[in-house]
């Protein structure tokens, strides 16, 4: 598939996710840097975003629950270039009910090719990038490109 180069954002839109077994690590990683996370637009799922808003008074963009549908709303943002990046803490540890959702919000993660951190020292150095106060040019599939070849070869 043909890419192109698009920008993201300064200010970025960043969602916040975690599974049951490591909300509290997140909402612990969220009250650390909350100077910086302040600066920016942030997204969540219910019950994570409600915590990070109780934790560290952060406002936050509350989406469904996850197993409810929020993983799904997330990955939708991400196609339409609404989320810029994800800071997902899932349980490698927990089996969940929505795990085709979770892939699913990962899979569209990587195929818009959008920064991911899944884990406390991932998340760590992307928040310590120059990057997360300035545009960052990402390569991402030319999706006009796309249709227009598959209007002609279908
Ligand atoms: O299940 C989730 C991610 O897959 C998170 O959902 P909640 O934030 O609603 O718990």
């Amino acid at each position: 598939m043909e890419q192109k180069q698009q920008a993201l954002p300064a200010k970025k839109n960043i969602a916040l996710v975690a599974h049951d077994g490591k909300k509290a690590a997140l909402q612990a990683w969220c009250e650390k840097h909350q100077d910086i996370l302040s600066k920016h637009t942030l997204y969540g799922t219910g019950t994570t975003g409600h915590l990070i808003e109780r934790t560290t008074g952060l406002e936050v963009i509350k989406l469904l629950s996850g197993p409810m549908g929020g993983d799904q709303q997330l990955g939708a943002k991400i196609a339409e270039h609404e989320v810029h990046m994800l800071v997902f803490f899932w349980d490698p540890l927990a089996s969940q009910p929505h795990d085709p959702d979770v892939k699913a919000l990962l899979r569209l993660a990587a195929v818009w090719n959008i920064p991911v951190a899944c884990n406390e020292v991932s998340a760590d150095m992307l928040l310590s990038s120059p990057m997360m106060e300035t545009e960052l040019c990402r390569t991402l599939p030319d999706y006009e490109k796309y249709l227009a070849t598959r209007q002609v070869t279908l």
